[in-house]
């Protein structure tokens, strides 16, 4: 028996006045899923989170939250964990006072401590929100998708202001709530955290969705690429490859390990150091960058 989705988008389709932002868009998560919804600027991530939020109306098109009507806020908000881009924490309040209000809100349970920890601001409870750092806004933030452990967690652009230690923390923190059962669903424009860690990305342009599928699925078409840098003279590649204008070679492949082979062999035979190798599968980025030619 398959379970019901986490989240059920069918033929949703959002317009503003005359502009169609969102056009007949379906796609569901799994529980338990890391699903990431990403997209060129402008192609309605936001618009089809603040429906599934229960922020907005479709225009036409049905949405189902954890088996419920997104607007049914109070069967579904002590659900979920929202961190939005900006949470609007008001700056008068200290940082123990907005935590509390997200257990007064949500209705969940938790400990300011546990909470005070994860987000690493134990030592700025009693500090107002206007005093916070811009990183420690976010981390604040960051709480409202942690408190009591949600069913359902939407995590907004999360890292965006983060130094290192902070990101690698929240991925962390991240981690533990997926082995605690939480489906989240990330929006971000850094698109080698998506590739790291969700289990499917759909992929938005203009509207509607460009792909949808796993990592590998969503890189399948592209090339995989091998780059290197060779010194003053050498004999002619053995490959196909081109000179960038910074002196680096790439050779584009269907077949990175055959080809590698061939290159390595070919230094080898010649005795050319290849200078800078690095060699790997496509990622994201060159996904989205062949969006623009189509
Ligand atoms: N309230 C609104 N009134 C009119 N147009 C809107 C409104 N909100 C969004 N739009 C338009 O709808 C389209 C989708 O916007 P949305 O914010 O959903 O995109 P996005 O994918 O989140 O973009 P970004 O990555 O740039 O944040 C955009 O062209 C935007 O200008």
């Amino acid at each position: 028996m398959t379970s019901t989705p986490v989240i059920d988008v069918e033929r949703l389709d959002l317009k503003y006045g005359d502009f169609h932002a969102v056009k007949d868009l379906s796609f569901q998560v799994r529980r338990g899923e890391f699903y990431a919804l990403l997209g060129t600027n402008g192609a309605g991530k936001t618009s089809t989170l603040e429906t599934i939020e229960g922020h907005r109306v479709p225009t036409s098109g049905a949405v189902r939250v954890l088996d419920q009507s997104p607007r049914n806020r109070a069967a579904v908000r002590p659900r979920m964990g929202i961190m939005l881009q900006e949470s609007g924490f008001s700056p008068d309040l200290t940082v123990r006072e907005s935590i509390g209000l997200i257990g007064a809100l949500t209705r969940r349970q938790d400990r300011l401590q546990r909470v005070l920890s994860i987000v690493d601001l134990t030592s700025k409870a009693g500090t107002k929100v206007s005093q916070l750092s811009g990183g420690e806004k976010r981390r604040l933030d960051f709480a409202t998708a942690v408190w009591g452990t949600p069913e359902l967690v939407f995590l907004d652009e999360p890292t965006t202001g983060l130094d290192i230690q902070s990101r690698d923390a929240l991925w962390d923190a991240v981690d533990k709530l997926r082995e605690d059962g939480s489906t989240i669903v990330l929006t971000t424009h850094y698109l080698e955290e998506a590739q790291q860690r969700a289990d499917r990305i759909g992929l938005m342009h203009r509207g509607t969705f460009h792909q949808e599928g796993t990592v590998a699925e969503l890189t399948r078409t592209l090339p995989a690429v091998i780059q290197f840098r060779l010194p003053g003279t050498s004999p002619a590649l053995p490959l196909p490859g081109r000179r960038e204008s910074g002196g680096t070679f790439l050779i584009e492949t269907h077949q990175l390990q055959k080809d590698l082979f061939v290159l390595l062999r070919w230094a080898q035979d010649n005795a050319i150091e290849l200078r800078e190798l690095a060699a790997g599968p496509t990622r994201l980025d060159d996904v989205f960058r062949a969006i623009n030619n189509h």
